[in-house]
């Protein structure tokens, strides 16, 4: 059949663009009983004669207010793959406010292609039929559809093939134009169970940071790139393995040297969202799964200072169980309000746990999660044992290595400075962390953007470090050494108490012999 002869019984038999477009300015002069005769019988009689078949796709999701995944995919797969042919267009503001996207407009026809096959697609919109008195937004009356039209004998190919590569294609787009986003969870107060969204509240993600202006030594930096390239390519191994595709990360070492700046390095090499979760402000166990489920893939799901956001620790448990008598006592003296915040906050170990494997497995792939803390080993091995945390992380001091990135970054040296071997010599001897170092090459004013000058600032204030490190061990020694003192005092005056303690007994034993004898 030819192109002419196809668009004709198109036009004829389902009514596309122009004809739509007609229909839709005069729907609106016909009584509401005539039109719906008309649509439907048109319809019918079309059907029944026509070789073609067709999909709608409409803008509509299943929640109220809510438009349809499926649409929102078309629609990106479409202005990507289709719109170049398109005589129509319409332009819209995309992520960011910043980006046009541009896009085929309604009752535009566009063709597609498929496995030598040509398919035809248009976008257009029905009034919807619950007509509400008050419309809260714009276009609220109306459903907005895509449809694609094609041959009987291709059903199979379309429905099998032609849609799932549209519906991967899409996404694929939508992810590319998406503006990434930063989650934070709001308190339960203001969730809204008409809006499961409503449990996470976002900005838009602009963290600038990247593996080029992140301080460490090269080849570790290198070996968590290569290892955050193979996760997101190993869609099919895990498969393969039987594993949800995730990975768990512990990024941990001192206040400033990077952890979160390693985070956000992460999400914009992956291209990822981050959900940063606050974990003092979730209730119990059951928010927790809440919070989890509303997440996406493609995703990094942060809780920072992990040690200090829970009573994680099995120690701490313990002494617990231990103290529960004193616990108990406590209660009693404390007042109302406090006992109802404490029972309030029950996330525990295991239900974190959970969170991370458990429901891992059942709500899709892609997802990252990362724990940071300053003290390691204050957390549970249950927590960050392998398999859980995959990779731990030392985000540690600044040395050269480092150093040379952030020369690099905030002052453009890139060749040996002089001064580089003194710098090199005293980063070795001296712990400072990278945000301290950083904060010594950033000069307030342009004028004083001389390296050297930063440099040797820098110097001194590794000296200045490097001698109050000195000071404070020796304070430490000399503390150390005092108690030791007062430790053998104390041994020497237990033992002088033991031996005379032991002298008085033989005394009295002595005593009670000779009153014995003389008794005798
Ligand atoms: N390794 C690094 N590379 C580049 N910049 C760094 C690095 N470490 C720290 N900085 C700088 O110092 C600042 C603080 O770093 P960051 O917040 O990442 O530290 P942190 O390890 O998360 O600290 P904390 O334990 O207090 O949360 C950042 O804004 C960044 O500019
Ligand atoms: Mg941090």
């Amino acid at each position: 059949m030819s192109a002419m002869t196809v668009d004709r019984w198109l036009a004829l038999s389902t009514g596309v663009g122009g004809v739509l477009y007609v229909w839709s300015k005069v729907q609106d002069y016909i009584p509401a009983s005539l039109r719906l005769y008309l649509t439907t019988s048109t319809t019918k009689i079309a059907s029944y004669f026509s070789p073609y078949l067709e999909i709608t796709i409409s803008e509509q999701g299943i929640e109220r207010f809510q438009r349809s995944e499926f649409f929102i995919t078309v629609e990106a797969y479409l202005s990507e793959a289709c719109a170049r042919r398109a005589r129509k267009l319409k332009a819209e503001l995309g992520k960011d406010s910043k980006n046009l996207q541009v896009s085929v407009d309604d009752y535009e026809e566009v063709t597609d292609e498929f496995s030598g096959t040509t398919l035809w697609w248009y976008a257009s919109k029905k009034q919807s039929s619950a007509r509400s008195l008050i419309n809260l937004y714009p276009g609220q009356d109306e459903s907005r559809f895509y449809r694609v039209v094609f041959h009987r004998r291709d059903r199979d190919l379309i429905v099998n093939s032609y849609l799932p590569f549209v519906l991967g294609e899409g996404r694929a787009v939508a992810i590319k134009n998406r503006q990434r986003r930063l989650f934070t969870n709001n308190a339960s107060s203001s969730w809204n169970s008409y809006q499961p969204k409503s449990v996470w509240s976002h900005v838009p993600f602009e963290h600038p940071a990247t593996f080029d202006t992140l301080a460490m030594e090269p080849e570790q930096k290198k070996a968590i790139v290569d290892d955050l390239k193979a996760f997101k390519e190993s869609k099919e191994y895990y498969g393969k393995v039987g594993k949800a595709w995730k990975r768990g990360y512990l990024l941990y070492g001192p206040p400033g040297t990077g952890k979160s700046t390693m985070i956000a390095a992460m999400a914009n090499y992956l291209d990822y969202d981050v959900y940063d979760l606050e974990l003092t402000a979730v209730k119990n166990n059951t928010e927790l799964r809440k919070l989890f489920i509303e997440t996406t893939g493609k995703s990094i799901i942060v809780i920072e200072d992990i040690d200090c956001s829970i009573d994680l620790t099995g120690k701490r448990l313990k002494g617990k169980k231990a103290s529960a008598d004193k616990e108990s006592d406590d209660e009693k003296s404390k007042l109302p309000g406090e006992l109802e915040k404490d029972e309030a906050t029950k996330v525990t170990l295991s239900g974190l746990l959970n969170f991370i494997d458990g429901l891992w497995s059942s709500c899709g792939g892609e997802r990252i999660i990362i724990f940071t803390t300053n003290h390691k080993e204050k957390l549970d091995p249950a927590l960050i044992r392998r398999g859980r945390m995959d990779k731990h992380i030392e985000m540690s001091y600044c040395r050269f290595g480092g150093f040379e990135v952030l020369a690099k970054n905030y002052l453009d040296v890139v060749v040996e400075h002089e001064m580089f071997s003194e710098i090199r010599q005293l980063l070795e001897e001296t712990d400072m962390s990278p945000a301290d170092v950083a904060e010594n090459l950033m000069p307030m004013s342009e004028k004083k953007r001389d390296p050297g000058e930063c440099f040797r600032g820098l110097i001194e204030a590794l000296k200045k470090a490097k001698e109050d490190a000195a000071a404070a061990k020796a304070k430490g020694e000399e503390a150390e050494a005092e108690i030791g003192k007062e430790k053998d005092t104390k041994e020497d005056a237990a033992a002088a108490k033991a031996k005379g303690e032991e002298a008085e007994a033989e005394i009295g034993k002595e005593k009670d012999t000779e009153k014995e004898k003389t008794s005798d």
